[in-house]
């Protein structure tokens, strides 16, 4: 029974809390963004608060299935939502950001971008390592991209997340689909993590780049140009996207579908890719096109923000599930962390 009310306390601390303004202010601090900035291994030269505001949107929720009988609405689930909560505006919520871990043509140092390839040993190493940097923070809502590694790596990474919810893809292809993979228990639905997939949040295609090795190609068109093909703004691999394109798909359905849940108090993970990210990146960060191009992301490092008042706020990449600073960075995080620690003592 006490279980059960403090799991209740944790689901609303999960998905409304409050943080006092002077909290705020001191834990956005110039140390605290030096630290990020490292570990986006962003130039120097680009380190900035990386605020952005948003334009007030209409909430567009995860549409519940249009069978009446679904149960699996995380939204207005009684753990998520109180009659309380509805009069309340939710303060922040955390966006971790997380490009997959080493995939088997990044170990070839072969161009991937739409190609389905999975992680290698190393990669599923660095999906767990994540997941340990991540297991204190709080986490309502998984988006990947359609492709497997990005699949393979917010599931390993939740394997290490203490609060031990279970991580759910929706299947959302077809009615049947959607029918078919209802939950009928509203205390099960409780204890998942919904995940949606999504190929606008997929690598970017490389074209008739795909399955070549980047240093032949390189040996073969010269240095510059695959430079060009790889981190120009607007010039796309021959037959593939330029990081401008996919930008367009990537950051529309994260203005779309990813921002209207922060804007409600969820907590989001994002699974995705090197440029799907980077492109995310640039929009949260306002980064122009010269600066995204030396922007580079590693595989498998979890990077937060936390989403306050219509602002974006980098706070770093946790780099270890016990340091302290981590829990620093705002007092809802670590009130969700003690909580934590006391249902798990
Ligand atoms: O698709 C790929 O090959 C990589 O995931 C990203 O490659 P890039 O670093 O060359 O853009």
């Amino acid at each position: 029974m006490a279980t059960t009310v403090f799991q209740q306390a944790l689901g609303t601390l999960e998905s409304h809390s409050c943080l006092s303004s002077s909290g705020f202010r001191h834990e956005c601090g110039s140390a605290s963004v030096r630290l990020i900035s490292k570990d986006f291994k962003v130039d120097i030269a680009l380190m900035r608060r990386g605020n952005y505001c948003s334009k007030k949107r209409s909430f567009s929720l995860i549409q519940a299935s249009t069978s009446q009988t679904t149960v699996f609405d995380p939204v207005s689930s009684p753990l998520h939502k109180t009659a309380n909560d509805s009069k309340k505006k939710p303060s922040e919520a955390a966006l971790i950001l997380i490009r997959h871990g080493e995939s088997m043509w990044n170990e070839k140092n072969l161009f991937t971008g739409c190609v389905d390839v999975p992680l290698t040993k190393k990669g599923v190493e660095e999906a767990i390592e994540a997941g340990k940097r991540i297991s204190n923070i709080p986490i309502d809502l998984i988006y990947t991209s359609a492709l497997i590694r990005a699949q393979m790596t917010a599931m390993l990474a939740m394997t290490q997340h203490r609060r031990k919810k279970v991580p759910i893809i929706q299947h959302e292809e077809n009615e049947q689909a959607r029918a078919w993979s209802q939950i009928f228990s509203e205390e099960t639905n409780k204890q998942c993590i919904p995940v949606l997939t999504a190929w606008q949040l997929n690598e970017r295609m490389y074209g008739e780049l795909q399955g070549l090795n980047k240093q032949e190609t390189a040996d073969k068109y010269g240095k510059a140009k695959v430079q060009e093909w790889r981190r120009s703004y607007d010039i796309p691999p021959p037959n593939g996207e330029s990081l401008e394109m996919c930008a367009e798909r990537a950051v529309a359905y994260f203005q779309e579908h990813i921002e209207p849940q922060l804007q409600s108090g969820k907590n989001v993970m994002i699974a995705a890719h090197g440029n799907s990210l980077r492109s995310i990146i640039m929009y949260l960060d306002k980064l122009t096109s010269q600066e995204v191009i030396s922007l580079e992301l590693s595989t498998g490092i979890p990077m937060l923000y936390i989403f306050k008042e219509g602002s974006f706020i980098r706070r770093g990449s946790p780099v270890a599930p016990t340091e302290a600073g981590v829990y620093a960075y705002t007092k809802r995080l670590a009130q969700y962390r003690q909580r934590l620690d006391e249902m798990l003592q």
